[in-house]
Protein backbone atom coordinates (compact mmCIF):
# COMPACT_ATOMS: atom_id res chain seq x y z
CA UNK A 1 0.00 0.00 0.00
CA UNK A 2 1.76 2.89 -1.76
CA UNK A 3 0.48 6.26 -0.94
CA UNK A 4 0.44 9.54 -3.27
CA UNK A 5 4.17 10.71 -3.62
CA UNK A 6 3.36 14.07 -1.80
CA UNK A 7 1.67 12.90 1.34
CA UNK A 8 2.44 14.27 4.27
CA UNK A 9 3.79 12.08 7.28
CA UNK A 10 3.46 13.89 10.72
CA UNK A 11 2.93 13.77 14.23
CA UNK A 12 1.21 15.91 16.93
CA UNK A 13 1.48 17.31 20.23
CA UNK A 14 -0.45 20.15 22.10
CA UNK A 15 1.32 22.96 24.10
CA UNK A 16 -0.28 22.43 27.16
CA UNK A 17 0.26 18.87 27.26
CA UNK A 18 4.19 19.09 26.54
CA UNK A 19 5.77 22.59 27.36
CA UNK A 20 5.77 22.70 31.47
CA UNK A 21 7.28 25.57 31.81
CA UNK A 22 4.28 27.63 33.41
CA UNK A 23 5.55 30.32 34.99
CA UNK A 24 8.32 30.75 32.43
CA UNK A 25 9.53 33.77 30.29
CA UNK A 26 6.33 35.56 31.30
CA UNK A 27 3.34 33.25 30.28
CA UNK A 28 0.37 33.86 32.24
CA UNK A 29 -2.03 31.12 33.99
CA UNK A 30 -4.47 29.37 31.33
CA UNK A 31 -7.62 27.89 32.77
CA UNK A 32 -5.92 24.54 32.01
CA UNK A 33 -3.60 25.84 34.97
CA UNK A 34 -6.40 26.77 36.88
CA UNK A 35 -8.21 23.54 36.52
CA UNK A 36 -5.60 20.70 37.07
CA UNK A 37 -5.06 22.38 40.15
CA UNK A 38 -8.27 22.45 41.52
CA UNK A 39 -8.91 19.32 43.46
CA UNK A 40 -10.93 16.26 41.75
CA UNK A 41 -10.62 17.04 38.56
CA UNK A 42 -8.01 15.37 37.32
CA UNK A 43 -6.46 11.73 37.99
CA UNK A 44 -4.05 11.54 40.50
CA UNK A 45 -3.91 15.35 40.83
CA UNK A 46 -1.71 15.49 37.71
CA UNK A 47 -0.84 18.97 36.47
CA UNK A 48 0.63 20.79 33.20
CA UNK A 49 3.26 22.20 35.24
CA UNK A 50 6.07 20.64 34.04
CA UNK A 51 4.89 17.55 31.61
CA UNK A 52 7.49 16.82 29.50
CA UNK A 53 9.85 19.61 29.68
CA UNK A 54 9.58 20.57 26.10
CA UNK A 55 10.12 23.89 26.64
CA UNK A 56 13.47 23.48 27.75
CA UNK A 57 13.65 20.18 25.67
CA UNK A 58 12.78 20.83 22.18
CA UNK A 59 15.93 20.52 20.55
CA UNK A 60 16.08 17.38 21.68
CA UNK A 61 13.21 16.46 20.72
CA UNK A 62 12.95 18.04 17.52
CA UNK A 63 15.51 15.55 17.16
CA UNK A 64 13.76 13.00 17.65
CA UNK A 65 11.47 13.98 15.06
CA UNK A 66 14.08 13.92 12.22
CA UNK A 67 15.11 10.13 13.49
CA UNK A 68 11.56 9.57 12.47
CA UNK A 69 11.55 11.14 8.89
CA UNK A 70 8.83 13.26 9.48
CA UNK A 71 7.77 15.81 7.30
CA UNK A 72 5.14 17.87 9.59
CA UNK A 73 5.22 18.13 12.98
CA UNK A 74 1.62 19.40 14.54
CA UNK A 75 2.22 21.43 17.37
CA UNK A 76 0.05 24.45 19.07
CA UNK A 77 1.09 28.16 20.51
CA UNK A 78 -0.08 28.76 23.86
CA UNK A 79 -1.83 32.00 23.92
CA UNK A 80 -0.92 32.92 27.38
CA UNK A 81 2.71 32.70 26.58
CA UNK A 82 1.91 34.87 23.30
CA UNK A 83 -0.72 37.49 25.48
CA UNK A 84 -0.36 36.72 29.00
CA UNK A 85 -4.06 38.09 30.13
CA UNK A 86 -5.41 37.39 26.47
CA UNK A 87 -5.64 41.01 24.99
CA UNK A 88 -2.78 43.65 24.63
CA UNK A 89 0.80 43.74 24.10
CA UNK A 90 2.47 41.01 22.64
CA UNK A 91 4.97 38.90 25.57
CA UNK A 92 8.23 39.32 23.31
CA UNK A 93 10.03 35.96 25.43
CA UNK A 94 6.76 33.61 24.56
CA UNK A 95 6.94 34.47 21.09
CA UNK A 96 10.72 34.01 20.87
CA UNK A 97 10.06 30.13 21.85
CA UNK A 98 7.86 29.50 18.81
CA UNK A 99 10.56 31.46 16.93
CA UNK A 100 13.54 28.88 17.93
CA UNK A 101 11.02 26.25 17.73
CA UNK A 102 9.98 26.85 13.95
CA UNK A 103 13.71 27.51 12.71
CA UNK A 104 14.52 24.78 15.13
CA UNK A 105 12.05 22.59 12.57
CA UNK A 106 12.95 24.26 9.31
CA UNK A 107 16.36 23.23 10.28
CA UNK A 108 15.58 19.58 10.44
CA UNK A 109 13.50 19.78 7.25
CA UNK A 110 10.47 19.35 9.36
CA UNK A 111 7.20 21.71 8.13
CA UNK A 112 5.80 23.19 11.11
CA UNK A 113 1.86 23.15 11.25
CA UNK A 114 0.97 25.74 14.17
CA UNK A 115 -2.52 25.27 16.01
CA UNK A 116 -3.62 28.08 17.47
CA UNK A 117 -5.66 27.59 20.20
CA UNK A 118 -5.57 23.94 21.78
CA UNK A 119 -7.70 24.22 24.94
CA UNK A 120 -5.46 26.72 27.05
CA UNK A 121 -7.79 29.89 26.93
CA UNK A 122 -6.11 32.54 29.39
CA UNK A 123 -7.74 32.55 32.46
CA UNK A 124 -7.93 36.25 32.26
CA UNK A 125 -10.48 35.83 29.25
CA UNK A 126 -12.16 32.81 31.58
CA UNK A 127 -12.60 35.70 33.89
CA UNK A 128 -14.80 37.85 31.57
CA UNK A 129 -16.59 34.44 30.65
CA UNK A 130 -14.55 32.70 27.90
CA UNK A 131 -16.01 31.55 25.40
CA UNK A 132 -19.54 32.26 26.25
CA UNK A 133 -18.51 36.09 25.91
CA UNK A 134 -18.27 37.14 22.30
CA UNK A 135 -15.33 39.36 22.67
CA UNK A 136 -13.10 36.20 23.32
CA UNK A 137 -13.77 35.61 19.49
CA UNK A 138 -12.35 39.11 18.53
CA UNK A 139 -9.59 38.53 21.01
CA UNK A 140 -8.88 35.48 19.48
CA UNK A 141 -8.47 36.79 16.13
CA UNK A 142 -5.63 39.72 17.26
CA UNK A 143 -4.03 36.50 19.25
CA UNK A 144 -4.15 34.38 15.68
CA UNK A 145 -2.51 38.02 13.89
CA UNK A 146 -0.30 38.47 16.41
CA UNK A 147 1.01 35.36 15.68
CA UNK A 148 1.05 35.34 12.18
CA UNK A 149 2.57 38.55 11.87
CA UNK A 150 5.81 37.13 13.47
CA UNK A 151 5.81 33.48 12.27
CA UNK A 152 3.75 33.76 9.48
CA UNK A 153 6.71 34.15 6.93
CA UNK A 154 8.16 30.70 8.13
CA UNK A 155 4.73 28.59 9.39
CA UNK A 156 2.44 28.34 6.17
CA UNK A 157 -0.24 25.75 7.45
CA UNK A 158 -2.31 26.81 10.27
CA UNK A 159 -5.52 25.39 12.40
CA UNK A 160 -7.51 27.96 14.11
CA UNK A 161 -8.76 25.63 16.67
CA UNK A 162 -8.16 22.23 17.91
CA UNK A 163 -11.94 20.96 18.21
CA UNK A 164 -14.77 23.57 18.82
CA UNK A 165 -16.81 20.47 19.82
CA UNK A 166 -14.62 19.13 23.06
CA UNK A 167 -14.00 23.09 24.07
CA UNK A 168 -17.64 23.78 24.10
CA UNK A 169 -19.42 20.51 25.72
CA UNK A 170 -16.70 19.37 27.74
CA UNK A 171 -15.52 22.64 29.23
CA UNK A 172 -19.07 24.75 28.87
CA UNK A 173 -21.54 21.72 28.97
CA UNK A 174 -20.34 18.44 31.47
CA UNK A 175 -17.40 20.61 32.99
CA UNK A 176 -14.88 16.90 32.54
CA UNK A 177 -12.59 19.54 31.01
CA UNK A 178 -11.54 23.31 31.85
CA UNK A 179 -13.16 25.61 32.54
CA UNK A 180 -15.56 22.63 34.09
CA UNK A 181 -19.01 25.09 34.15
CA UNK A 182 -21.88 23.26 33.49
CA UNK A 183 -24.37 24.61 31.24
CA UNK A 184 -26.23 23.62 27.82
CA UNK A 185 -27.37 27.05 27.02
CA UNK A 186 -23.46 28.33 27.81
CA UNK A 187 -22.02 25.47 26.00
CA UNK A 188 -24.13 26.51 22.67
CA UNK A 189 -23.03 29.83 23.27
CA UNK A 190 -19.34 28.97 23.84
CA UNK A 191 -19.60 26.41 20.37
CA UNK A 192 -20.84 29.63 18.01
CA UNK A 193 -18.14 32.12 19.39
CA UNK A 194 -15.61 29.71 19.13
CA UNK A 195 -16.80 29.27 15.35
CA UNK A 196 -16.98 33.19 15.38
CA UNK A 197 -13.23 33.10 16.09
CA UNK A 198 -12.17 30.67 13.57
CA UNK A 199 -14.13 32.78 11.13
CA UNK A 200 -12.36 36.14 12.52
CA UNK A 201 -9.24 34.32 12.88
CA UNK A 202 -8.88 32.77 9.54
CA UNK A 203 -8.95 35.49 7.46
CA UNK A 204 -6.11 37.03 9.31
CA UNK A 205 -3.50 33.91 8.39
CA UNK A 206 -3.68 34.51 5.03
CA UNK A 207 -1.54 33.59 2.60
CA UNK A 208 -0.87 30.14 4.40
CA UNK A 209 -3.18 27.43 4.46
CA UNK A 210 -5.75 27.87 7.02
CA UNK A 211 -7.99 24.74 8.41
CA UNK A 212 -10.09 23.59 10.93
CA UNK A 213 -9.58 20.50 13.09
CA UNK A 214 -12.51 18.70 14.48
CA UNK A 215 -12.83 15.61 16.32
CA UNK A 216 -15.08 13.47 14.04
CA UNK A 217 -16.45 9.94 13.97
CA UNK A 218 -18.87 7.87 12.25
CA UNK A 219 -21.92 7.83 13.15
CA UNK A 220 -23.49 4.35 13.95
CA UNK A 221 -25.60 1.63 14.92
CA UNK A 222 -24.61 -1.11 17.02
CA UNK A 223 -25.55 -3.68 14.16
CA UNK A 224 -23.53 -0.91 11.66
CA UNK A 225 -20.36 -1.33 13.34
CA UNK A 226 -19.66 -4.68 12.24
CA UNK A 227 -21.65 -4.85 9.19
CA UNK A 228 -22.21 -1.25 7.01
CA UNK A 229 -24.90 -2.59 5.30
CA UNK A 230 -27.18 -3.56 8.17
CA UNK A 231 -30.39 -1.22 8.05
CA UNK A 232 -31.44 0.56 11.43
CA UNK A 233 -34.86 1.35 12.26
CA UNK A 234 -36.39 4.87 11.91
CA UNK A 235 -35.61 5.73 15.31
CA UNK A 236 -31.99 4.21 15.01
CA UNK A 237 -31.61 6.58 11.65
CA UNK A 238 -33.01 9.53 13.55
CA UNK A 239 -30.67 9.35 16.28
CA UNK A 240 -27.75 8.58 14.14
CA UNK A 241 -28.44 11.94 12.19
CA UNK A 242 -29.20 14.18 14.72
CA UNK A 243 -25.98 12.76 16.59
CA UNK A 244 -23.72 13.37 13.24
CA UNK A 245 -25.27 16.73 12.92
CA UNK A 246 -24.48 17.53 16.77
CA UNK A 247 -20.66 16.69 16.79
CA UNK A 248 -19.90 17.30 12.81
CA UNK A 249 -22.08 19.25 10.59
CA UNK A 250 -22.77 21.92 13.94
CA UNK A 251 -18.89 23.01 13.07
CA UNK A 252 -17.86 21.64 9.53
CA UNK A 253 -20.97 23.05 8.11
CA UNK A 254 -21.04 26.83 9.10
CA UNK A 255 -16.75 26.60 8.38
CA UNK A 256 -17.03 25.37 4.73
CA UNK A 257 -21.03 26.13 3.69
CA UNK A 258 -22.10 28.76 6.10
CA UNK A 259 -25.06 27.30 7.31
CA UNK A 260 -26.32 25.95 10.93
CA UNK A 261 -28.46 22.24 10.85
CA UNK A 262 -31.57 22.97 11.47
CA UNK A 263 -30.98 20.08 14.51
CA UNK A 264 -28.40 22.78 16.11
CA UNK A 265 -31.05 25.72 15.93
CA UNK A 266 -33.63 23.78 17.67
CA UNK A 267 -30.84 22.29 20.51
CA UNK A 268 -30.44 26.26 20.84
CA UNK A 269 -33.44 27.24 20.89
CA UNK A 270 -34.44 24.58 24.05
CA UNK A 271 -31.22 25.78 25.63
CA UNK A 272 -30.59 29.63 26.06
CA UNK A 273 -31.90 30.70 22.78
CA UNK A 274 -30.37 31.82 19.37
CA UNK A 275 -30.04 35.74 20.31
CA UNK A 276 -26.20 35.18 20.32
CA UNK A 277 -26.13 33.91 16.59
CA UNK A 278 -26.51 37.70 15.08
CA UNK A 279 -27.19 38.17 11.47
CA UNK A 280 -24.13 38.09 9.37
CA UNK A 281 -22.24 35.80 12.01
CA UNK A 282 -22.26 32.53 9.51
CA UNK A 283 -21.01 34.99 6.54
CA UNK A 284 -17.67 35.62 9.10
CA UNK A 285 -17.50 32.09 10.46
CA UNK A 286 -17.63 31.17 6.69
CA UNK A 287 -14.32 32.19 5.71
CA UNK A 288 -12.55 30.18 3.04
CA UNK A 289 -10.20 27.77 4.45
CA UNK A 290 -8.19 24.97 2.82
CA UNK A 291 -8.25 21.58 4.82
CA UNK A 292 -10.57 20.16 7.19
CA UNK A 293 -8.17 18.39 10.31
CA UNK A 294 -9.82 15.46 11.20
CA UNK A 295 -9.23 13.72 14.72
CA UNK A 296 -10.12 10.22 14.97
CA UNK A 297 -10.04 7.64 17.38
CA UNK A 298 -13.11 5.60 17.28
CA UNK A 299 -16.88 5.66 16.38
CA UNK A 300 -19.42 7.27 17.93
CA UNK A 301 -21.94 4.42 18.45
CA UNK A 302 -25.62 5.31 19.11
CA UNK A 303 -29.67 4.04 19.32
CA UNK A 304 -32.69 5.77 20.07
CA UNK A 305 -33.51 5.51 23.55
CA UNK A 306 -33.13 7.45 27.07
CA UNK A 307 -30.65 10.44 26.39
CA UNK A 308 -27.45 10.83 28.38
CA UNK A 309 -27.83 11.65 32.39
CA UNK A 310 -29.24 15.52 33.09
CA UNK A 311 -25.28 16.09 34.28
CA UNK A 312 -23.65 14.81 31.48
CA UNK A 313 -26.65 16.70 29.07
CA UNK A 314 -25.79 17.26 25.39
CA UNK A 315 -28.00 19.82 23.90
CA UNK A 316 -30.14 18.06 21.04
CA UNK A 317 -29.23 14.12 22.64
CA UNK A 318 -31.60 14.09 25.07
CA UNK A 319 -33.58 11.06 22.85
CA UNK A 320 -30.55 9.06 21.99
CA UNK A 321 -28.07 5.97 23.61
CA UNK A 322 -25.13 6.11 23.79
CA UNK A 323 -24.44 2.46 23.28
CA UNK A 324 -20.83 0.14 23.06
CA UNK A 325 -19.23 -1.44 19.87
CA UNK A 326 -18.89 -5.02 20.07
CA UNK A 327 -15.17 -4.49 19.11
CA UNK A 328 -12.05 -4.77 21.71
CA UNK A 329 -11.28 -1.41 23.13
CA UNK A 330 -7.66 0.88 23.93
CA UNK A 331 -6.99 1.93 27.33
CA UNK A 332 -9.13 5.01 27.52
CA UNK A 333 -12.33 2.44 27.00
CA UNK A 334 -12.49 3.27 23.52
CA UNK A 335 -13.64 0.93 20.90
CA UNK A 336 -11.22 -0.19 18.13
CA UNK A 337 -12.64 0.08 14.54
CA UNK A 338 -10.34 0.70 11.97
CA UNK A 339 -12.95 1.07 9.36
CA UNK A 340 -14.74 3.73 10.84
CA UNK A 341 -11.69 5.94 9.67
CA UNK A 342 -12.35 5.30 5.64
CA UNK A 343 -16.14 5.40 6.37
CA UNK A 344 -15.83 8.71 7.92
CA UNK A 345 -13.18 10.49 5.43
CA UNK A 346 -15.08 9.14 2.30
CA UNK A 347 -18.35 10.72 3.72
CA UNK A 348 -16.92 14.18 4.34
CA UNK A 349 -15.08 14.57 1.37
CA UNK A 350 -18.57 13.63 -0.39
CA UNK A 351 -20.33 16.62 2.31
CA UNK A 352 -17.55 18.75 2.12
CA UNK A 353 -15.71 18.34 -1.58
CA UNK A 354 -15.09 21.93 -1.74
CA UNK A 355 -12.07 21.11 0.57
CA UNK A 356 -9.24 18.82 0.98
CA UNK A 357 -8.71 16.60 4.03
CA UNK A 358 -6.19 15.85 6.74
CA UNK A 359 -6.01 13.18 9.54
CA UNK A 360 -4.50 15.47 12.25
CA UNK A 361 -4.70 13.23 14.70
CA UNK A 362 -5.22 8.77 15.40
CA UNK A 363 -3.57 7.32 18.06
CA UNK A 364 -4.45 4.86 21.23
CA UNK A 365 -3.36 4.80 24.46
CA UNK A 366 -1.98 1.53 25.87
CA UNK A 367 -0.34 0.79 29.13
CA UNK A 368 3.38 0.44 28.22
CA UNK A 369 6.07 -1.13 29.85
CA UNK A 370 10.00 -0.35 29.12
CA UNK A 371 11.77 -3.32 29.30
CA UNK A 372 16.02 -2.99 28.40
CA UNK A 373 15.74 0.29 27.03
CA UNK A 374 12.73 -0.75 24.68
CA UNK A 375 8.65 -0.45 24.77
CA UNK A 376 7.45 -3.57 22.71
CA UNK A 377 3.74 -1.54 22.34
CA UNK A 378 2.81 -3.82 19.60
CA UNK A 379 -1.00 -3.10 20.83
CA UNK A 380 -0.46 0.45 19.50
CA UNK A 381 1.15 -0.45 16.43
CA UNK A 382 -1.38 -2.86 15.78
CA UNK A 383 -3.71 0.00 16.03
CA UNK A 384 -1.88 2.40 13.86
CA UNK A 385 -1.43 -0.01 11.16
CA UNK A 386 -4.96 -1.15 10.82
CA UNK A 387 -5.87 2.35 10.63
CA UNK A 388 -3.11 3.27 8.16
CA UNK A 389 -4.46 0.80 6.01
CA UNK A 390 -8.32 2.34 6.26
CA UNK A 391 -6.62 5.28 5.50
CA UNK A 392 -4.96 3.92 2.28
CA UNK A 393 -8.40 2.90 1.39
CA UNK A 394 -9.97 6.13 1.44
CA UNK A 395 -7.25 7.84 -0.59
CA UNK A 396 -8.07 4.81 -3.06
CA UNK A 397 -11.98 5.73 -2.62
CA UNK A 398 -10.85 9.23 -3.90
CA UNK A 399 -10.94 11.08 -0.54
CA UNK A 400 -8.51 14.45 -1.13
CA UNK A 401 -6.64 13.11 2.09
CA UNK A 402 -3.40 14.98 2.47
CA UNK A 403 -1.26 13.86 5.07
CA UNK A 404 -1.87 11.61 8.57
CA UNK A 405 -0.42 12.83 11.82
CA UNK A 406 -0.07 10.11 14.24
CA UNK A 407 -1.56 11.39 17.54
CA UNK A 408 1.38 11.35 19.76
CA UNK A 409 4.92 12.31 19.30
CA UNK A 410 5.24 11.74 23.30
CA UNK A 411 3.54 10.62 25.99
CA UNK A 412 1.91 13.61 27.81
CA UNK A 413 -0.70 15.08 29.84
CA UNK A 414 -4.05 13.59 28.71
CA UNK A 415 -6.28 16.21 30.16
CA UNK A 416 -8.19 14.83 32.90
CA UNK A 417 -6.55 11.25 32.75
CA UNK A 418 -3.52 13.00 33.43
CA UNK A 419 -0.01 11.05 32.78
CA UNK A 420 -1.83 7.39 33.65
CA UNK A 421 -2.87 7.29 29.22
CA UNK A 422 -0.39 7.15 27.08
CA UNK A 423 -0.52 7.93 23.39
CA UNK A 424 3.07 8.42 22.63
CA UNK A 425 4.61 7.05 19.92
CA UNK A 426 8.07 8.10 21.92
CA UNK A 427 7.44 6.78 25.78
CA UNK A 428 8.48 9.82 28.39
CA UNK A 429 10.43 8.84 31.80
CA UNK A 430 8.65 11.70 33.53
CA UNK A 431 10.74 11.93 36.76
CA UNK A 432 13.73 11.94 34.56
CA UNK A 433 12.65 12.91 31.32
CA UNK A 434 14.41 10.39 29.81
CA UNK A 435 12.95 9.52 26.11
CA UNK A 436 12.69 5.97 24.37
CA UNK A 437 11.14 5.55 20.65
CA UNK A 438 8.77 2.75 21.40
CA UNK A 439 8.51 0.08 18.63
CA UNK A 440 5.25 1.81 17.29
CA UNK A 441 7.95 4.84 16.53
CA UNK A 442 10.55 2.42 14.80
CA UNK A 443 7.79 0.91 12.87
CA UNK A 444 6.48 4.77 11.90
CA UNK A 445 9.89 5.74 10.69
CA UNK A 446 9.44 2.43 7.90
CA UNK A 447 6.23 3.57 6.67
CA UNK A 448 7.34 7.15 6.61
CA UNK A 449 10.58 5.99 4.34
CA UNK A 450 8.24 3.43 2.45
CA UNK A 451 5.31 6.54 2.11
CA UNK A 452 3.29 3.51 3.16
CA UNK A 453 2.90 -0.04 4.72
O1 LIG B 1 -7.41 11.95 24.07
C1 LIG B 1 -6.36 11.90 23.16
C2 LIG B 1 -6.29 13.20 22.37
C3 LIG B 1 -5.92 14.41 23.23
O2 LIG B 1 -4.72 14.17 23.93
C4 LIG B 1 -5.79 15.63 22.30
O3 LIG B 1 -5.28 16.78 22.95
C5 LIG B 1 -7.14 15.98 21.69
O4 LIG B 1 -7.00 16.78 20.53
C6 LIG B 1 -7.94 14.74 21.40
N1 LIG B 1 -9.16 14.69 20.86
C7 LIG B 1 -9.57 13.42 20.91
C8 LIG B 1 -10.90 12.95 20.43
N2 LIG B 1 -11.90 13.72 21.10
C9 LIG B 1 -12.11 13.60 22.47
C10 LIG B 1 -11.48 14.50 23.29
C11 LIG B 1 -11.71 14.47 24.66
C12 LIG B 1 -12.57 13.53 25.20
C13 LIG B 1 -13.18 12.63 24.37
C14 LIG B 1 -12.94 12.65 23.00
C15 LIG B 1 -8.61 12.65 21.47
N3 LIG B 1 -7.59 13.49 21.75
Amino acid sequence: MIFPEDFVWGAATASYQIEGAVKEDGRGQSIWDTFSHTPGKVVDGDTGDVACDHYHRYKDDIGLMRELRLGAYRFSIAWPRIQPDGAGPVNPRGLAFYDKLVDELLAAEISPYATLYHWDLPQALEDRGGWTNRDTAYRFADYAAAVHDRLGDRVHTWATLNEPWVSAYLGYGNGVHAPGRRDPAEAMRSAHHLLLGHGLAARRLRPGTVMLVVNSAPVLTPAQVGDPSAVPSEADAAAVHRIHALLTRQFLDPAVHGTYPAEVLEAAARNGGTEHIRDGDLALINAPIDLIGINYYNPCVVESGPGLPADAAWPGSEDVRFAAADAPTTAMGWPIVPDGLSRLLIRLSHDYPEVGLMVTENGAAFDDVVENGRVHDADRLAYLDGHLREVWRAVQAGADLRGYLVWSLLDNFEWAEGYRRRFGIVHVDYPTQTRVLKDSALWYRDVIARNGL
